[in-house]
């Protein structure tokens, strides 16, 4: 499949951090009402996303009706969204706080409805506070991809980039007192 993302040539190498979830153990939500992985979240994916071997990580995602675009297959935002929350995983492998900045899809073969799809990330490298991740979506067999994204994670500090926004989570009272000087 055709992807013209450009990677860095220069780019450093990174290692797990020590207390990242261990291969085969979900990754755990980054908040719980996250519409991409939340288990409290009133609407959304409800993805778990496990650990794999080195900088990786997984995720499969059952194609239900109302993810429909075209007829009878997966509108592409929801498999952006998957792709994201899947890739967004990687930088808590490495322990660091991340938000996407750069999201880039290819979409090779129609999704259908009904269908079960296991996204899988990798690491690509980091340079300065920038994580550069490749995720692939397929059936089963890797090299059979359907779609094919990359992302662009900065790390930040939670408290930070988010203290100007907490007011407005259907999670407010939980985050409020770790917010709160
Ligand atoms: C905590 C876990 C949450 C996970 C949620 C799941 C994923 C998400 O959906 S996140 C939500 C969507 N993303 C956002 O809202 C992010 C919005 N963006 C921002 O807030 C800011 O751009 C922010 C804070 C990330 C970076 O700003 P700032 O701290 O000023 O850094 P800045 O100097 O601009 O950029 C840092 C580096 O990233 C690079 N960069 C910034 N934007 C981009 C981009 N669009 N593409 C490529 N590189 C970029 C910069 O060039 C710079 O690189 P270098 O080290 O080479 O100079």
């Amino acid at each position: 499949m055709r992807s013209e993302f450009v990677v860095p040539t220069d780019l450093d190498t990174a290692t797990r951090h020590p207390r990242a979830a261990a291969p085969g153990e979900p990754v755990g939500e980054h908040n719980p009402v996250c519409y991409g992985c939340g288990s409290r979240a009133p609407h959304g994916l409800n993805l778990r996303t496990i650990a794999g071997d080195g900088l990786t990580v997984w995720a499969d995602m059952a194609v239900t009706p109302w993810m429909e675009g075209g007829p009878g297959v997966i509108h592409g935002g929801i498999l952006s969204t998957a792709f994201d929350e899947v890739m967004g995983a990687i930088p808590k492998l490495l322990g660091a706080n991340a938000v996407t900045v750069h999201l880039e899809i290819d979409y090779g073969k129609p999704v259908s409805v009904g269908s079960t799809v296991r996204l899988h990330a990798e690491l690509l490298g980091v340079q300065r506070r920038k994580i550069f991740t490749k995720a692939v979506a397929h059936l089963g067999d890797p090299n059979d991809s359907l779609a094919i994204a990359h992302a662009v994670f900065v790390t930040i500090k939670g408290r930070e980039h988010f203290s100007d926004y907490v007011e407005n989570s259907r999670a407010a009272d939980e985050y409020r007192p770790h917010f709160t000087p």
